[in-house]
């Protein structure tokens, strides 16, 4: 008997549907009806097909259809920074060379031109949702707001002077102004408070923050245990861990998205697993600084949520999902000794289902089922590097690159198609990041020698160079 299709929007056809639903289903020739940016059905391509009608029907051979990357965190417009300083630890990367560039170029053009080319990174590699924590949120998230992708970002604070503060009291004032300003204001836009890490921000300041996103009803994003000398300093200071260190302030009882925690004890480890804390590997970030490896296997087996992310593209290099998911894979087998750790499904779930309840999100991103918001990629499979396939979710994860994902769907919208970012003019880009970086040029060959700290715990020396 015939039935009226239905109407939807748009349907998506795959070979393979990668759900990352709670049994990681994998439909095979399925499809996915959207209506008004939300999932309306799933189900075999025929049947869906058969069912619905809708104005955009994306029907191509030979893909798997995923939900959307989320990079659970890093520092938009700091790919304006990328390959400024390279080969260095943590602290003397940060104190001698980025916080003094930042202090140096960092103003409004820059953020607009740095959020607008990792946007398009971010949408030409499959990423629909980034964790961002940066200078001029309010510029950041007018970028997003315009390319369509989805964002928690995070006004900065931190108790130096930085670009736009003089120090503690105007950068806490100007995150809480921006909360307010976007709290609600953008479907895809979710503001969050961002004291910078325990290191840089006092005790005082630290319960501030958190007291402050209580009341406004938004999570903090924070470095976190990052390498030896912030455990070093931490300890000094308090006599404690960085962990313990926020549940003393209350900011595990708060959602808070946690990045690096490479360094926490086995009590920190039972503490987060208990506590409202995401925790947001950034596995090439960590190699690069040689901060150290974060016990991901040990701190999923104790329950902890742990999402994925690539920290800003100046210790990256680049803001490529499919490179952390990969090295997540690979890089825990190595340090224990253990093939079966971080099987690939893991590894691909630390990027989707298990990134959006690190940065508790779970609920509306992060799976492709009915309800959930249709925020998805399609990947292709075309390429020889991809040939033979046995198992999808292998290939995704130890085989295809960003450069195989072709449709980035969020919200229902259509931000690529065929490889081609719709919502982002590659060569305007381009453009406005080049005038951007001859400042930079000129301003780096004025140099000739990074800014030294003036002590043992001096403060960063963002604006030293300033005026
Ligand atoms: C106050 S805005 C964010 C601030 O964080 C700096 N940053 C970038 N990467 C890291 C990292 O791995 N650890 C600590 N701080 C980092 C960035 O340069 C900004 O100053
Ligand atoms: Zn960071």
């Amino acid at each position: 008997e015939e039935t009226t299709p239905k109407m939807a929007d748009t349907i998506v056809t795959a070979k393979y549907v990668i759900t990352m639903d709670e049994g990681n289903s994998v439909l095979k020739d399925g499809a996915v009806a959207i209506s008004n940016g939300v999932i309306m059905a799933v189900g075999l391509r025929d049947e869906i097909l058969k069912s619905y009608d809708a104005a955009e029907i994306i029907d191509d051979d030979n893909m798997a259809l995923l939900p959307g990357l989320i990079n659970g965190h890093t520092h938009s417009a700091m790919v304006l920074f990328r390959g400024l300083a390279d080969d260095l630890d943590l602290m003397t990367w940060l104190q001698n060379y980025i916080f003094p560039a930042e202090g140096r170029y960092v103003d409004e053009d820059l953020i607009r031109a740095g959020a607008s080319l990792a946007c398009y990174e971010m949408i030409r590699g499959g990423t629909t949702t980034f964790v961002d924590m940066y200078f001029y949120p309010d510029v950041i998230a007018s970028v997003v707001e315009e390319c369509g992708l989805r964002a928690i970002i995070a006004a900065p604070m931190i108790d130096y002077p930085s670009p736009g503060f003089t120090g503690w009291d105007d950068s806490f004032q100007a995150g809480v102004d921006f909360a307010r300003r976007w709290h609600g204001k953008n479907s895809r836009i979710s503001p969050a408070l961002a004291p910078h890490a325990p290191y840089t921000v006092s005790f005082d300041h630290l319960k501030a923050a958190f007291t402050a996103a209580r009341e406004l009803d938004v999570p903090i994003s924070i470095h976190l245990a990052e390498d030896k000398a912030e455990v070093s300093t931490i300890s000094e200071q308090y006599g404690t861990t960085s962990v313990q260190l926020l549940s003393r302030v209350g900011m595990l009882n708060q959602p808070t998205i946690a990045a690096h925690v490479v360094w926490p004890t086995p009590t920190d480890i039972a503490m987060l697993a208990r506590s409202q804390v995401g925790v947001i590997h950034n596995p090439t970030s960590n190699l690069k600084t040689a901060a150290g490896v974060s016990p991901v296997p040990q701190m999923l087996k104790a329950g902890v949520k742990v999402g994925l992310g690539t920290d800003g593209a100046a210790s990256n290099n680049d803001l490529d999902m499919w490179e952390e998911i990969r090295l997540a894979a690979l890089i825990h087998k190595g340090v224990n000794l253990d093939p079966t750790l971080m099987p690939a499904i893991d590894a691909l779930g630390l990027a989707t289902s298990g990134g959006a309840k690190a940065i508790d999100k779970a609920d509306t991103i992060g799976s492709i089922k009915v309800g959930m918001q249709a925020d998805m990629i399609q990947v292709s499979l075309d390429s020889p590097r991809l040939s033979p396939l046995y198992d999808v979710v292998s290939h995704l994860v130890y085989a295809a690159t960003s450069q195989d994902v072709v449709t980035t769907i969020v919200d229902g919208q259509v931000l690529m198609r065929h490889g081609v970012v719709k919502t982002l003019d590659a060569e305007k880009v381009k453009a406005d990041v080049e005038v951007i970086a001859e400042k930079i040029r000129a301003g780096q060959s004025a140099v000739s020698s990074p800014t030294p700290l003036s002590g043992d715990g001096a403060a960063p020396e963002y604006n030293s160079n300033l005026n």
